[in-house]
């Protein structure tokens, strides 16, 4: 019987070097994006989380090395087609001054419209459900510059959404939200994931919701990615300290089973150097 070709991975980074003029940010990076998972990219500023998810996308491109995109190099696929399959949220977007929500979300529709060729009710359907997701039906017909920064960033994840791309690709969405609207948030991605199939590649900042939503951590410093695996096997104190240099303890909370890290700083120090405050029991 004759095999069945495997199929390409969705999205693969290979050797990727990449930087802005003459300075080199990513050195010779690898990355595969597990197909339905949620892949959480941690590292700290500056060591080149934007850079790699902007080549990825194909907003830069690489000085060597290759991205595909279902196979192909994605350089030699147009910018539609790469729009139909793959969805980036960059850090800090900017809106057109009095866009409403609605408008913005919208936007998030064009690489599926053609101008002898539209589908309206599915643009109409995508819309609503988007905004539904990101919670910001409410403020659909409010202009995107009077609305607060967490409810914002919102409404351009709901743009993203509204996009109806197999990938996603996110930076920093949680910027700006409180801790139960970035919950939120990471139960959303989570569920697109796990039940709808989409591919998501998000980078964050919190290690304690990347450790608990992520299905794989990848973790870069100074361009190149250090440790990459499940939350179980790479989130660990001594990767934290070889990625983050930070001292923490990683515990794991006996009512829901994740995986914590408390921040140790000076602890030791404090112990053994510092005076005792009169009348605080140490
Ligand atoms: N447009 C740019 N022009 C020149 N240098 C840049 C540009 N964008 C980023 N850099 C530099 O590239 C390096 C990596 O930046 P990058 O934004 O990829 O890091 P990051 O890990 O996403 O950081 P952060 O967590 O602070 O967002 C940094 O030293 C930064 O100063």
């Amino acid at each position: 019987m004759p095999s069945i070709p495997a199929k390409p991975p969705r999205l693969t980074g290979e050797a990727l070097c990449a930087g802005y003029d003459s300075r080199r940010v990513l050195d010779g990076v690898d990355l595969t994006v597990a197909e339905g998972k949620l892949t959480i990219l941690l590292g700290p500023n500056g060591s080149g989380k934007s850079t790699l998810l902007k080549t990825l996308a194909r907003t830069l491109t690489p000085s060597a090395g290759r991205v595909y995109l279902d196979g192909q190099d994605i350089h030699r696929r147009n910018t539609r087609e790469v729009a139909q399959r793959l969805g980036i949220l960059p850090q800090g977007p900017t809106a057109p001054e009095g866009l409403t929500v609605r408008q913005l979300v919208g936007m998030g529709r064009f690489p599926h419209q053609r101008l002898w060729q539209q589908d309206a009710e599915r643009d109409a359907r995508a819309i609503r459900e988007a905004m539904a997701h990101a919670d910001v039906t409410e403020f659909a017909e409010r202009s995107v510059d009077a609305l607060s920064g967490g409810q914002r960033q919102r409404c351009w994840i709901a743009m993203v959404l509204a996009q109806e791309t197999d990938l996603i690709l996110l930076d920093e969405p949680t910027t700006f939200l409180d801790l139960k609207v970035q919950v939120d948030l990471l139960e959303l991605l989570s569920r697109l994931a796990h039940e709808h199939g989409r591919t998501l590649l998000v980078v964050l900042h919190d290690l304690n919701l990347a450790a608990a939503y992520a299905d794989t951590l990848v973790m870069m410093r100074d361009g190149a990615i250090l440790r990459q695996g499940a939350p179980r096997d790479v989130f660990t104190a001594a990767n934290l300290k070889a990625v983050f240099d930070l001292d923490a303890n990683v515990i794991r909370d006996p009512h829901s089973r994740r995986l914590v890290c408390v921040p140790t700083p000076g602890v030791h120090a404090a112990a053994t150097s510092s005076p005792a405050i009169k009348g605080v029991a140490p």
